[in-house]
Formats: C-alpha cells, sequence, structure tokens
C-alpha cells in the first residue's frame, strides 16, 4: 500500500470573506516572460547565445514587454548574452529585460557590472523564506532571513545610485507556498520599506509556488489575503510565478489572478524546474477562448512550436492545449459529425461568433488548418468522411449518400487503422468515378428536339461485356431520354430515385458533380453512382453509369 502518512498537509489560510471566487478575468495582466531563465535553467542542455537569441526574438514578436533574459552572475553564457543584447542594441525601446539574482553581494555586483549601458532593467532578487529551507538549507531564524532580503534591497538601491539608466525592484519570497503568510508579508513589506516604493516608483512583489502545494483556490487565497494586507498595496506590482507540481499551475494563475495578482510570471508550453512553470500560452489562449484581449500576438502557433522546440529541445506534446498536433482532430464518429455540423451552420449564419461542438476555438485563429479537424479510422463515421471529402476534395456528398461510402472506408479501416484523405479519395475514385463494367461509356451526344412530346434526343455508344453497343432514345431532358435509352436495351431494370448537382471548384476550371441513386427494380438494391465532368449533363450521365455499374457489377 502506499506510506501516503508519509506526507502532511501543509496549512491553509482560514479567509474568511475571499472574494476571488465571484470575479471574472476581464483583461489581460503584465505578462512576463520567464523561458530564457527558469525555462532555461531547467533544460538538458541550456541553451546557446544563438538559441536564447532565437527564443528572445520570438517572445518580442509574440508582444511580451517583460521578459527574464536570464541570471547573469551565474554562467559565461548568461553574462555575454545580456551583454550582446546591450551591446547590438537588440532590446526594443518598449521592451524591459529583467535579470534574476539571489540575493547575494557578490552575485548582486556582478548583476549590475553586466547591465551598464541599459536604459531601463527590473532586477529580481530572490530569498528562500519557506519554513523547510529555513531550517535544512539555511539553519537561520525567520530575523535572519528577513535581514539577507533587507540587505539585498538595499545592495540594488546602493547600485542604482551610480547606474544611468532605470531600474524597477522585484523582490521574490522563494518557496512563497511553504511560507506562513504572515511572515512572508513581513519579508515583503520590509522590502516595500526598505526600496521606498510609492505610488510613482512601485516594485514588484512576485509570489512564487515555486513548489506548488495544493489546490488552485488555497493559492489563490494566499493571493488574495497578502494582496489585502499589504501595508503599501498601492506602491506594489503584485506577480505570480506559478509552477505546476500537481498539473494545476494554469489554473492556480487564473484564480490568482482574480484574487489580485496583476502580473503573471511563465514560460511557452509550461518549460521549467520540474513539472514546469505555468504556460502562459495556455493561460492566453484561455482568455482569448472567452473574448477576453490576451495582449499577446499568437497568431502563429505553428511558428511558436517550432523556435521552441528548436531552442529547448522539447517536442510539445499532441494533446497539448491549443498548440498540440491533436487537439483540434477528432477520430471518433459522434464528434466529427456535430463538427462536421458546426462548421456548417457557423459558415452559413455569419454571425462572426465562434460555436462549433468540441473546438474551443477556430484553429485558424491559431494559424491552424480546418483540414486536420477530421481524421479517419474504424471510430469514426459516416459525417468525418463526408468531411473529408468535402474539405479536402470539394466533394458534398448527399446525405444519404453518407453512410453508403462510410461503410466502405470503415471496411478498409477496420483492417488497416488510420486511413488517411487520399486513399478515401482512391476509394472513393475506384467505387464511382472510374468504373467501366460492365457498362463503358465510349460517346453520347445529347441533342435538342422540337417534338410534341419530347424535348430531348440521345445518342449513346457503349462497351459492354467486350461488345460494343448503339442506343439511342427520345425523352424530357437528358436523364429521361438515358432512362428509355436503358429500357429499351433490356439490359437494365432500374428506377431513378433521386439526383443532386454542385459544382466542383471555380471558374474556368470548375467542374460539375452529379449524384443520383438508382434501385434495381428486380432485387430492389440501392446505390448511388456519381459522375464528375466540365458538361453538367455529361456529369449527370456517367452518374448513372457508375450506379448502374455499381448495381451489376458482381454478375
Ligand atoms: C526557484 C528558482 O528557480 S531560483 C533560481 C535558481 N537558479 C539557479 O540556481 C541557476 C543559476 N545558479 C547558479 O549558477 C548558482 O547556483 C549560483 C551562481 C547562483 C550560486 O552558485 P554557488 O554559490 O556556487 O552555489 P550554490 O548555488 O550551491 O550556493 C549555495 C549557497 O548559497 C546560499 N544561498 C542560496 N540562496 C541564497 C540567497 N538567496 N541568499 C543568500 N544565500 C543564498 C545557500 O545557503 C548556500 O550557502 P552555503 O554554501 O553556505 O551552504
Ligand atoms: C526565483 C523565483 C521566482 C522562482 O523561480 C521560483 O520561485 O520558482
Amino acid at each position: 500500500m502506499l506510506n501516503y502518512k508519509k506526507y502532511k498537509r501543509f496549512q491553509t489560510i482560514k479567509l474568511k470573506e475571499r472574494t476571488w471566487p465571484n470575479k471574472e478575468i476581464e483583461k489581460a495582466p503584465i505578462w512576463c516572460s520567464v523561458d530564457l531563465r527558469d525555462g532555461n535553467q531547467s533544460l538538458v542542455n541550456p541553451m546557446t547565445v544563438e538559441e536564447k537569441l532565437d527564443m528572445f526574438n520570438l517572445l518580442v514578436k509574440l508582444g511580451f514587454k517583460e521578459i527574464e533574459i536570464g541570471f547573469p552572475s551565474a554562467s559565461h553564457i548568461e553574462y555575454d548574452f545580456l551583454r550582446k543584447l546591450i551591446e547590438e542594441e537588440l532590446i526594443p525601446e518598449d521592451v524591459t529585460v529583467q535579470v534574476l539574482t539571489q540575493a547575494r553581494p557578490h552575485l548582486i555586483a556582478r548583476t549590475f557590472e553586466c547591465l551598464q549601458g541599459l536604459n531601463k532593467a527590473i532586477v529580481h532578487i530572490y530569498n528562500s523564506t519557506s519554513i523547510l529551507q529555513r531550517d535544512v538549507v539555511f539553519n537561520m531564524s525567520k530575523e535572519d532571513i528577513k535581514q539577507i532580503a533587507i540587505e539585498g534591497t538595499r545592495l540594488v538601491k546602493q547600485y542604482v545610485k551610480d547606474f544611468e539608466g532605470e531600474i524597477i525592484l522585484e523582490y521574490s519570497p522563494e518557496s512563497f507556498t511553504g511560507t506562513e503568510v504572515e511572515y512572508a508579508l513581513e519579508v515583503c513589506n520590509a522590502v516595500v520599506d526598505e526600496w521606498d516604493a510609492t505610488p510613482e516608483n512601485k516594485v514588484i512583489i512576485n509570489l512564487p509556488s515555486t513548489v506548488e502545494m495544493d489546490t488552485p483556490n488555497v493559492y489563490a487565497d494566499q493571493i488574495e489575503w497578502m494582496s489585502n494586507n499589504f501595508k503599501k498595496r498601492d506602491s506594489i506590482i503584485l506577480s505570480v510565478h506559478p509552477h505546476n507540481d500537481r498539473g494545476t499551475a494554469v489554473a492556480s494563475a487564473e484564480l490568482a489572478m482574480l484574487a489580485g495578482a496583476d502580473r503573471v510570471e511563465g514560460t511557452l508550453f509550461g518549460n521549467g524546474e520540474r513539472t514546469g512553470n505555468v504556460d502562459i500560452l495556455n493561460i492566453a489562449y484561455n482568455m482569448f477562448s472567452q473574448g477576453v484581449n490576451p495582449e499577446l500576438n499568437l497568431e502563429n502557433i505553428v511558428e511558436i512550436t517550432d523556435v521552441y522546440e528548436r531552442c529547448c529541445k522539447i517536442p510539445v506534446h499532441i494533446r497539448h492545449p491549443y498548440a498540440g498536433e491533436l487537439v483540434f482532430t477528432a477520430f471518433s464518429g459522434s464528434h466529427q459529425d456535430a463538427i462536421n455540423k458546426g462548421m456548417k451552420k457557423y459558415e452559413e449564419r455569419q454571425t462572426g461568433i465562434w460555436e462549433v461542438p468540441y473546438l474551443p476555438v477556430d484553429p485558424r485563429d491559431l494559424g491552424r488548418e480546418y483540414e486536420a479537424l477530421v481524421r479517419i479510422n474504424s471510430q469514426s463515421g459516416k459525417g468525418g468522411v463526408a468531411f473529408v471529402m468535402e474539405h479536402y476534395f470539394g466533394f458534398k456528398l448527399p446525405k444519404a449518400m453518407h453512410k453508403e461510402f462510410a461503410d466502405i472506408i470503415q471496411g478498409i479501416s477496420e483492417k488497416t487503422g488510420e486511413i488517411v484523405p487520399q486513399l478515401i479519395m482512391d476509394k472513393f475514385k475506384e467505387e464511382y468515378l472510374d468504373r467501366k463494367k460492365p457498362f463503358e461509356l465510349v460517346k453520347c451526344r445529347v441533342s435538342d428536339i422540337q417534338d410534341s412530346d419530347n424535348n430531348t434526343r440521345i445518342d449513346l455508344q457503349l462497351e459492354y461485356n467486350g461488345d460494343t453497343l448503339t442506343l439511342q432514345a427520345e425523352g424530357n431532358g437528358p436523364i429521361d431520354s438515358l432512362k428509355k435509352a436503358l429500357i429499351e436495351s433490356k439490359l437494365v431494370s432500374t428506377t431513378i430515385l433521386d439526383y443532386t448537382e454542385h459544382a466542383l471548384g471555380k471558374g474556368s476550371e470548375a467542374k460539375a458533380a452529379s449524384y443520383v441513386k438508382i434501385k434495381r427494380t428486380d432485387n430492389q438494391v440501392e446505390t448511388f453512382g456519381v459522375g464528375v465532368d466540365s458538361n453538367i449533363t455529361l456529369a449527370s450521365i456517367k452518374a448513372v453509369f457508375s450506379a448502374i455499374n455499381r448495381l451489376y457489377s458482381v454478375e
């Protein structure tokens, strides 16, 4: 049995009048990407300077205005990367870079050395305040730990005096979720005081769930409690930095925003220590899917995925929210049917409001294609096959024909697994368009006539079981004339039950696709036939022979 008694629950807080459950996310927070720092420090092989630059450029393109570019005092690569950004003037004017350092004198000194020449930066200092780390890592009292934060702030302040650019301070009581809130508050208030923060010169107080330890509602309570109890709330930008140990970082960030967070730190696809940071794309697309402007340029998820996979060397999972290869794909019949119908209604209604079953967002808004919405295997149904025929090849099969063709396709997919669109089309040709036995239409002339009973004459040349046949008849229209010619030939006995057609393609290249449903009167078997031709009359005649060939093919 699992030894669950080995674990204890961390204290929750008893918030009496929490307000966050009644709120909604109405605007984007200040986003800060920590891909180049928290994301990078968790990689098997941290990014090279070139890869960091690729990632930085992507983040700028996505519209991040605050980017933690690294921990310059940690390594040469980190240091050199910031120097490159500064010396080659690669930081756009509206982007503020952020650098992380422990609240330790030599690391702060090195950080400021690296920052020289920059107009504006966020200097992010941290020390762990958690009960556990105070004990096992530092073996220090609460007061001593608070002094690390105060001393770090004092040092930054000193360096700022000789620094030509603007410095914003960010302070993180690292492992906040393992810290008593009262103590975290005491440390943060001390930093705010030491910095002399004012509403005009705000300090960023970042409350990380360095390790996600509880359900998102507990994190939200902690954030709301802190937000309500800061001495100088108006002088603070309240930031959160959720990790994903329990797999609920996105929910934690969202509830924290309801609870008062102004700013969210996270990464693309949630890369970061252990199970990662919060996935900023996920939160942003969630907002977008609820009609809230995420204030990031997220139109091209394919490009975002490519750069991320290249720089981090981590593949994006096929089921990753919004980005995964399969997240807009249905294999199962009932989902395919609902998507197919929903897409048709969406196109017909033209309301501009997206409402399609199973698809929380329009894949095209993210730079994804509709084709991948439906893929066919043995779990698929007739709606899915019809969707593929229409969206890949332009054939709008009549509703009554869906089952007939889907059954043929399922017969194959049950044996072979997934069946790709081109194979579906190949089968469609084999079954309907290319049948030449027992009848092959060699020539066909349809002419208008002046007759009291009939207005059309048809002349046909056919190959039939190795013989050449010529048939002709008069009727009201081409199909009626054809029907009469076939009856007179006595080779078949059929009734035409249904007929539809539509244009295939556009402009001068357009063809007609015709569908007929025919019944064999001797055995009552019914089937569809399909004909395609640039001449609409010929398309319908071909459709009749397609159906007849299907009905008589086994003889
Ligand atoms: C939650 C987070 O993600 S925080 C960010 C973590 N990121 C990184 O650590 C990546 C970059 N880090 C590094 O390159 C290195 O760890 C450095 C440069 C920061 C420090 O390197 P070193 O001093 O050689 O080693 P190390 O990290 O093991 O230092 C541990 C010491 O720092 C102390 N320490 C750790 N954090 C702090 C802090 N915020 N303030 C003061 N002391 C600290 C520890 O108590 C320990 O002290 P001890 O040597 O007396 O036992
Ligand atoms: C430095 C801090 C913000 C951090 O990365 C964390 O706590 O996870």
